[in-house]
């Protein structure tokens, strides 16, 4: 559906992006996530060419739009919607008006608008607010004026430029499933940017990781949360996945402490129980937890193995070798 050859954005002296390609697919929720400055705003306002990129190619529906004409651009925008994190609503206009407005924009009679705004409202939930004005709602409802708006004229693709950063937890959550619920009856494929691993988590199907302009790391979300590789991919998974054992607990050990992740099939089978049967040794659990990821589990389970060295050392080895990942925190006394 996108498909990004050698991006480059050049700002003076600052170099936004750096020479990204990248392909995203036709019905996916693709995630981009960064810390602050890290370029995301920068590429994805390139996608829509509210940016026009320094070097490279962008193509969107099979069509090369780095080569189009600024007006012909304007018509390819109502393939894109956007919306962003201060919602850009204009205030002097009801919810009506808002959302009627990007209809108008694309020369849409004034009765076929007057059919499709209260159908556009009506799915985000806002049916009842056609008459009110944005200082009359809450941020969530304004997202949802501000996403009604950007749906107006059937778009392919919908951009999100940290559209939940100014939301309190409960409506985060409440947007991202509308943003579900949009992508899976539509199929409009999303791009989304964020600097939270969770909003990555809850509905991305892959992710891209960027810093200073470049994409350090690409993937499936769930490969990504159950092995990330550069270390700030790792930083962005321990905030949401992080666990560390008392010192108290490390201090008194009596055996070997191990950090155990599970992933896919093996989450669901009984390696712990496998492991007592074949080696005398003793398992005390100290900590474990099972995370759904598109519905595929990830589990970690931080275990304390008491027994001779040699009888600990093999039972590791079994572990290890029929799981994704076993860390040793801290050896046998
Ligand atoms: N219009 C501009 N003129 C000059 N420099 C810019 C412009 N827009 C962005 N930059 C610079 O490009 C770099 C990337 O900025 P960008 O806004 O894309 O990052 P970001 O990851 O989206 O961060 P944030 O979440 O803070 O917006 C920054 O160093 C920024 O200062």
């Amino acid at each position: 559906m996108i498909r990004l050859e050698g991006i480059t954005k050049q700002y003076k002296n600052t170099t936004a992006v750096h020479d990204i390609s990248l392909t995203i697919g036709k019905g996916e929720i693709f995630g981009i996530i960064g810390y602050s400055g890290a370029g995301k705003s920068t590429l994805v306002r390139c996608l829509n060419l509210l940016e026009r990129p320094t070097k490279g190619k962008i193509f969107v529906g099979g069509e090369e739009i780095t080569a189009l004409s600024d007006r012909d651009i304007r018509k390819k925008r109502q393939e894109i919607g956007m919306i962003f994190q201060h919602f850009h609503l204009i205030s002097a206009k009801t919810v009506f008006d808002n959302v009627a407005f990007s209809l108008k924009a694309a020369g849409i009679p004034k009765e076929e608008r007057n059919a499709r705004v209260p159908e556009l409202l009506e799915m985000v939930g806002l049916a009842d607010k056609a008459k009110a004005y944005p200082a009359q709602l809450s941020g969530g409802q304004k997202q949802r004026v501000a996403i009604a708006r950007a749906l107006a004229n059937n778009p392919k693709v919908l951009l999100c430029d940290e559209a939940t950063s100014a939301l309190d937890p409960t409506t985060t959550d409440a947007i991202l499933q509308l943003l579900k619920e949009i992508n899976r009856t539509l199929g409009i494929t999303i791009v989304l940017i964020t600097h939270e691993m969770e909003v990555v988590q809850k509905i991305c199907d892959r992710v891209a990781v960027m810093e200073a302009g470049k994409i350090v790391e690409l993937g499936t979300v769930y490969d990504v949360f159950s092995g990330p590789e550069h270390p700030l991919t790792k930083e962005f998974v321990q905030s949401v996945h992080s666990f560390s054992l008392p010192e108290r607990l490390l201090e008194s050990r009596k055996g070997t402490i191990a950090k155990i992740t599970f992933k896919g099939d093996s989450a669901e089978s009984p390696i712990i129980s496998e492991t007592l049967a074949k080696f005398s040794i003793t398992i005390n659990i100290l900590h474990g937890q099972i995370t759904y990821i598109n519905d595929k589990p990830l589990g970690t389970l931080i275990i304390e193995a008491i027994g001779s060295r040699q009888e600990i050392e093999a039972a590791i080895r079994f572990i290890a070798a029929r799981t994704k990942q076993l860390e040793v925190l801290a050896d046998v006394a």
